[in-house]
């Protein structure tokens, strides 16, 4: 496998404990070349210190990652790689064309001139990073993991400090960097732009992957949503799995045969006003994924 066609990420059997403490236990993912992939999970749930390994800013106790080909021990597998910690802080001194000539520096690489535009700072070049809202030091810090024209982006919360507009704006971010062929890692608890903007999620739980896949995968075409009344337990026994229910509305794992369904629902008495193809939100799956794993 040379370095071109190998994955962005690759990352297999990653161990961490803390003293007693098991912060990450067997995680094994990978993030291709173009792909935009989300880690998601609650706090705690081991995805920054996966981050951290990864990176080489932790030692893992077990396990072996790889970025862009190369073990990710070696210096010369993160040139090619921004990082957005998720605390970040740049010298207040300096002004933010000086932070991005310095990180290019440290790169070994020419500052990409279009960046502060890219991350709506163009006009804020030679201002002290020191006079800047949070919001602006976290574009500040997406400018930086991209100053070096990365090949994959590795963002651990960034857009905590962002507004909507600063929100939409690192979406669109994310597309172009896709569009281009840059392999993102974003960590966000904001479910709703991890559904809009991935390919691709892991949901890790106390340490574990506790479920993986494209959005189609965990999301789409597996259920069926049914406004029903006069459900007794016959039906409810008939509908089978039951995903979700918000009072009339049955949200049920997709039957072999819906026809079929429906006409014993209706033979039990039931009254079927809607039946359609369910779509759960990526919440409502990872709610059901984490309290599944408690
Ligand atoms: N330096 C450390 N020393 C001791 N324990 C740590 C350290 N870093 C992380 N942990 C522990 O490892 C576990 C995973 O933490 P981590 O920061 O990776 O979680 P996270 O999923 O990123 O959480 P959050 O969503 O809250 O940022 C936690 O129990 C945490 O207390």
């Amino acid at each position: 496998m040379t370095a071109v066609e190998s994955p962005a990420v690759w990352a297999d059997g990653l161990r961490k404990r803390y003293r007693r403490r098991v912060a990450v236990d067997g995680v094994s993912f990978t993030v291709g070349r173009g792909e935009v992939l989300g880690l998601l999970g609650p706090n705690g749930a081991g995805k920054t210190t996966v981050i951290k390994m990864l990176l080489g800013l932790v030692r893992p106790d077990a396990g072996e990652t790889m970025l862009l080909g190369r073990p990710s021990r070696e210096p010369r597998a993160r040139v090619r790689v921004g990082y957005l910690p998720e605390l970040f802080r740049y010298q207040p001194w300096l002004t933010a064309a000086e932070v991005l000539r310095l990180h290019a520096r440290l790169a070994g690489t020419a500052a990409d001139p279009e960046v502060l535009g890219a991350v709506g700072l163009a006009d804020r070049a030679d201002d002290r990073v020191g006079g800047f809202s949070k919001g602006m030091q976290q574009r500040l810090g997406l400018a930086v993991a991209l100053v070096a024209r990365p090949e994959l982006v590795v963002l651990d919360e960034p857009t905590s400090a962002l507004d909507p507009i600063g929100r939409a704006d690192v979406r669109d971010l994310l597309l172009t960097l896709r569009g281009r062929g840059v392999a993102v890692l974003l960590n966000s608890h904001l479910i709703g732009e991890v559904e809009r903007v991935c390919d691709r999620v892991v949901i890790l739980d106390r340490g574990r992957v506790a479920a993986s896949g494209t959005l189609p995968e965990l999301l789409g075409g597996r259920e069926l949503r049914l406004h029903l009344d006069g459900v007794g337990d016959a039906a409810a026994t008939r509908l089978g799995t039951v995903t979700a229910r918000d009072g009339d509305w049955w949200t049920i794992a997709l039957p072999d045969d819906v026809p079929a369904l429906i006409a014993d629902l209706v033979g039990l008495g039931v009254r079927v006003h809607a039946v359609e193809p369910g779509r759960i939100s990526l919440e409502d799956r990872l709610l059901t994924i984490l309290r599944g794993n408690r």
